[in-house]
């Protein structure tokens, strides 16, 4: 059999033109992993209401972070791609779960290499239904409708893996060497509640309480909550952060449905109010950066906290083509190749 890797991000538009940004949100939004509420509602919501409103100030927001080569979401990807490329002996192909580099291409890349065994990586280190599970469920999909004779296996979620946890911790410590900051805000992007319960195989276990998540529970494996915030609490244990001085918050809410809190744009308003001059903010949900980075954190996120008063506020890139990074997916590849086993 031959061995190829298929990494999976998330997507983004074609071009920043709402045209292109209304295409991609269309599907985006109608995967009903992502809004998970029946066809007839969703499409109501997303047809009706959402496309008829948000792509152009979607376009907007992505003309501000777009560069001369596309969207840092793909830039980054691909150099993420060749950087594993020089490191490995598969092939390595990238796709994306919405957009113009589908899954079905990225596979077919692959088949046209002769590969017959993949091993896909999903590019969050968090599973979410809206992310994780999405791109697993169309891949499977895509095999036994088009190439039945592949075998697909994936890599879990990584969140609370040790040597990914010195990874994000070291690159933490190495941006922010230097700099001055009372407070380290770890902003994840946020989902609903209801997907949080949607996820918990015992069906009882998360209650999206003060204490759930900290109290040990098969649940965890596939919940998007304890998973965050895992990763904060490994990461400030790794760098010996004092209690206080760092906290978790979820971004990006979408619609009046209840998302996941403390919300950060709220959570840096209220920083800024309570007298924190310099603050530092890192977003461990994303291994690229992208919109929501680049834009709603570096931009948006920025300017709240010097209209709360605040002072100096530094970002923390996501860990995008990073040696450490590249080294440590080689080496699980690797892992996967020797005994098909990460
Ligand atoms: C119901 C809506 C959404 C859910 C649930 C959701 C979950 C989710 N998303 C990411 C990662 C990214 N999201 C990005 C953009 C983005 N997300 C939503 C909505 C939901 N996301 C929208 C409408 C958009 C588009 C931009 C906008 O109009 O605000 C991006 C950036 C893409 C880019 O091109 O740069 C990323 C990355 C995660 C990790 C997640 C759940 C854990
Ligand atoms: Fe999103
Ligand atoms: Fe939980």
């Amino acid at each position: 059999m031959k061995k190829g890797i298929l990494l999976v991000n998330l997507g983004s538009p074609d071009s920043p033109e709402p045209k292109d940004v209304k295409r991609y949100l269309g599907e985006f939004l109608m995967d009903e992993r992502v809004i998970d509420v029946p066809l007839w509602a969703r499409t109501l919501l997303v047809k009706g209401i959402i496309l008829n409103t948000r792509p152009k100030a979607s376009a907007a927001a992505y003309k501000k972070i777009w560069w001369e080569e596309g969207s840092p979401l793909i830039v980054l990807s691909e150099q993420l791609q060749d950087k594993v490329q020089e490191a490995i002996q598969y092939p390595v192909a990238l796709a994306m779960r919405y957009g113009s580099m589908s899954i079905k291409k990225g596979l077919q890349e692959l088949v046209d290499k002769g590969v017959d065994e993949v091993f896909l990586i999903p590019l969050y280190p968090q599973f979410a239904m809206a992310t994780t599970e999405t791109i697993l469920v169309l891949a499977e999909e895509i095999r036994q409708e088009h190439f039945s004779n592949i075998k697909i296996d994936s890599l879990p979620a990584f969140y609370n893996n040790p040597e990914y946890i010195e990874v994000l911790s070291s690159s933490i410590a190495r941006n922010l060497e230097g700099i001055n900051y009372e407070h380290l805000l770890f902003s994840y992007h946020g989902v609903p509640e209801r997907h949080i319960r949607k996820s918990d195989i015992t069906k009882s276990h998360c209650k999206i309480d003060g204490s759930c998540c900290a109290t040990p529970s098969p649940a965890h494996e596939f919940c998007y909550r304890h998973q965050c915030k895992e990763v904060t609490r490994l990461v400030a244990e790794k760098l010996g952060f004092a209690p206080g001085t760092y906290s978790t918050s979820f971004q990006s809410r979408l619609g009046f449905d209840p998302w996941l809190q403390p919300y950060t744009d709220r959570t840096i308003e209220r920083l800024g109010k309570e007298g924190v001059k310099n603050m530092a903010i890192v977003t461990p949900a994303f291994v690229s950066d992208c919109l929501e980075t680049l834009e709603e954190i570096a931009m948006e996120g920025e300017e709240i906290f010097h209209e709360m008063g605040g002072k100096d506020f530094t970002t923390v890139p996501c860990l995008n083509a990073d040696a450490p990074w590249v080294n440590l997916l080689a080496k699980w590849i690797n892992n996967w190749a020797v005994s098909e086993n990460v």
